[in-house]
């Protein structure tokens, strides 16, 4: 053992003495809560026929009072148990001034902090405490933080990683000026968990910056696949949380998600961190409460099978049509004709008392936005109070009827159905409107939902929102981002890749949602951490990407098998799953195009015994082991190994081919194989480059 080693042995030793020691006063405190609590509850039940009201209320108050210190102190207990396992990740030492002047000072960087209450040292930093950015962002040398009182300037002597597990020092590495770094290297390494893990030990600058950025109103990134966007998002909640406690809770944040499946895999990460759970929703159930679920419509998961399973020309052109940035204008355009058109202004008189056209025809436009009904009855109100201002007079009931029914007659009552349907008869394509078995397309959704909200206005369910945060933003369209834009006049952070689109006729580029929620330009994470040096290659010559780096992690090249019969590609995918229960990975996927063919798929390895788990879009849940499902579903998830059942010409043939198989195969972190029956899809690299 090194004399570092020693050290930091001593210290991990010490400190989870302190641990203890905190541990055992928090038990010692909960208990006498708890004996003061059945203490006070026996007295009032035993005294309550002596007590009165007011007395009462003091006991209770009491009791709830003890109840809610327990239940902090219990937080406390619970996070110092974790830190019992694994305390710390990193420690530097610091010394302040710019010549370094001060005794350098150890800072151990954590998942949370521990400040011994005996002594009121702080014995470790929370990961998101301003000081613990110096761990990221610097190697030995001069280094600067922004601490709540200003910058801070010092010299940063020291760095070390560690990894604790159950309270055992397994490894430390000593990191000087030039990192190669091992840490990262062995954490990508390791096999795929139950969920998404939390990166908090090694998380990379450029991605410490986007985590602390507290400024951004919206922050946009596109990162290519594999560059931790969704990781860092999830982190970044944890840091504003912390940031701003006192102003931000669980409770405020919002997590747009594809599904309920990325949802239970993206779950874990706030927990660990110790942060709670926040609130998530999909489009298609967000679409369903704004329409007041009175609209039946096509899911996202049926659009892109339809487009998938047909090629239909004017499908797509429809679809095009309504992801276009100028459909927004065209709907705006439409809402002006609309109102424009929507009062035919007429004089009304109740004896010789006389409302004039003109004054209905302000208070009409005054009440923009109303619904209809409201929006007359605001100008009856309106043109009621006048009489009454001007001539010292009360409508009687029938007058009042007969004023009603007069603005009712004045103004053009159109529903949102017809108002939308002849939106596109007024735009001259009444082609572009196809409701199929009385359910709209999806991509009539948003835009009905907009047009709604610029004619009637909608009641907002989500208005306390303070953060939105949405993953796979390349798959909505501006439209989309407009209705979100307004729903959510909050921060947001928007994540995606537009090279991950699972439907590139209603895809959004950076630019474009840029432009729609008014951003600043987004910020560009190019580094792939994911899947080995091998199988990014594999993936760049599917679909090339200049910009993407993949990280330096080797691992086995992807294989192509070329079958010639279907029984022998079901023979050999039946091999790989008892290969990979063999190993010591624990996921395979086995990843279709389709979700007839993943059905067919997972029929089959029933059948031939295999025990595999099949998703579809109703599934509900993350799990490892033998998975069957979509490149759609797949998309934000990853699996130790990935099987592409049948990558052949046939079957990869289009451009929305070309990036459902990026998709899949950048899915893989150590393996991933490509099964061919017949002549392979134009897009496999050339057998050499595999
Ligand atoms: N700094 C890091 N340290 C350790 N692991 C990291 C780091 N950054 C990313 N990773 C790992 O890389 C993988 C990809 O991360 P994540 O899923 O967040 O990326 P993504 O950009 O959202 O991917 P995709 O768009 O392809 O779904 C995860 O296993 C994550 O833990």
């Amino acid at each position: 053992m090194n004399s570092a080693e020693t050290e930091e042995k001593v210290r991990l030793e010490a400190c989870l003495e302190r641990i203890d020691h905190n541990l055992k006063s928090i038990d010692a405190r909960l208990n006498a809560y708890a004996q003061e609590v059945q203490t006070n509850k026996d007295y009032l039940w035993e005294a309550r026929r002596d007590m009165d009201h007011i007395e009462k209320i003091a006991v209770r108050q009491t009791i709830d009072q003890k109840v809610r210190s327990g239940e902090v102190l219990d937080q406390q207990r619970q996070k110092l148990l974790k830190l019992k396992k694994a305390p710390y990740f990193g420690r530097f030492d610091f010394a302040r001034g710019t010549a370094g002047g001060d005794q350098a000072e150890a800072i151990y960087v954590g998942v949370h902090d521990f400040r011994d209450e005996e002594t009121g040292q702080t014995l470790v930093y929370d990961w998101r405490a301003p000081i613990s950015s110096l761990f990221y962002d610097y190697e030995i040398g001069p280094a600067r933080y922004q601490a709540p009182s200003g910058e801070i300037a010092g010299q940063l002597t020291r760095k070390r990683q560690f990894r604790i597990r159950e309270g055992d020092l397994e490894f430390l590495l000593e990191t000087d000026v030039n990192i190669v770094d091992e840490v990262l290297q062995e954490e990508l390494s390791r096999s795929s968990d139950e969920g998404m893990k939390n990166i908090v030990a090694t998380i990379q600058r450029d991605q410490n910056a986007i985590i602390r950025d507290a400024e951004a109103q919206t922050l946009i990134i596109q990162g290519v696949a594999g560059s931790g966007k969704t990781s860092i998002a999830l982190h970044r909640i944890a840091f504003l949380l912390y940031r701003f406690k006192d102003t931000l809770s669980s409770d405020d944040i919002l997590i747009i998600s594809p599904n309920r499946v990325f949802a239970d895999y993206i779950g874990n990460v706030l927990p660990e961190l110790g942060e709670e759970q926040v609130g998530e929703i999909g489009m298609e159930t967000l679409a369903g409460e704004l329409l007041g679920h009175k609209y039946r419509f096509q899911s996202f998961a049926e659009q892109t099978a339809q487009l998938l399973e047909k090629d239909d020309a004017a499908m797509k052109e429809r679809m095009v049509a309504k992801a276009s940035p100028e459909f927004l204008k065209q709907i705006d355009a439409y809402v002006e004709h609309l109102e424009a058109n929507s009062f035919q202004a007429e004089m009304w008189r109740v004896g010789r008392k006389l409302v004039p056209d003109w004054f209905f025809a302000e208070t009409w436009n005054k009440h923009r936005g109303l619904p209809f009904t409201e929006r007359v009855a605001e100008v009856v109100k309106a043109a009621e109070h006048n009489i009454g201002l001007y001539y010292n007079y009360e409508l009687l009931t029938h007058e009042r009827q007969s004023l009603r029914e007069a603005v009712r007659g004045m103004a053009r009552k159109i529903t949102l159905r017809e108002a939308y349907k002849q939106m596109f008869e007024w735009l001259e394509r009444p082609d572009l409107f196809k409701p199929a078995g009385g359910k709209l397309e999806y991509a009539d959704v948003f835009p009905l939902i907009y047009l709604k909200m610029r004619l009637e206005g909608i009641d907002n369910p989500r208005k306390e929102v303070k953060h939105l945060l949405v993953d796979e933003m390349q798959d909505y369209t501006p439209v989309q981002y407009a209705v979100l834009g307004k729903l959510f006049p909050c921060r947001k952070t928007i994540l995606g890749d537009a090279s991950q689109s699972v439907n590139p006729y209603s895809a959004s580029s950076p630019e474009q949602i840029q432009r729609a929620l008014r951003a600043p330009a987004p910020v560009k994470l190019t580094k792939s951490y994911r899947s080995s040096w091998e199988i990014m290659q594999f993936a760049l010559a599917i679909s090339p990407n200049e910009e993407l780096v993949p990280i330096e992690r080797h691992g086995e090249p992807p294989q192509v098998v070329t079958c010639t019969r279907a029984s022998e590609t079901r023979a050999r995918i039946l091999q790989e799953v008892e290969d990979f229960r063999a190993s010591g990975h624990n996921s395979l996927a086995l990843i279709a195009k389709t979700q007839k063919q993943a059905n067919r798929l997972h029929r089959q390895l029933t059948e031939a015994g295999a025990k595999a788990r099949l998703l579809d879009a109703g599934s509900e849940g993350f799990s490892t082991g033998v998975i069957v499902c979509t490149a759609h579903l797949a998309k934000g998830l990853e699996f130790d190994r990935v099987i592409v059942p049948d990558a052949s010409a046939e079957t990869y043939s289009t451009e929305l081919d070309r990036n459902l198989l990026y998709v899949a195969c950048t899915r893989a972190m150590h393996r991933l194989t490509v099964l061919v029956t017949g002549a392979p899809s134009e897009f496999l690299p050339a057998p050499a480059a595999a």
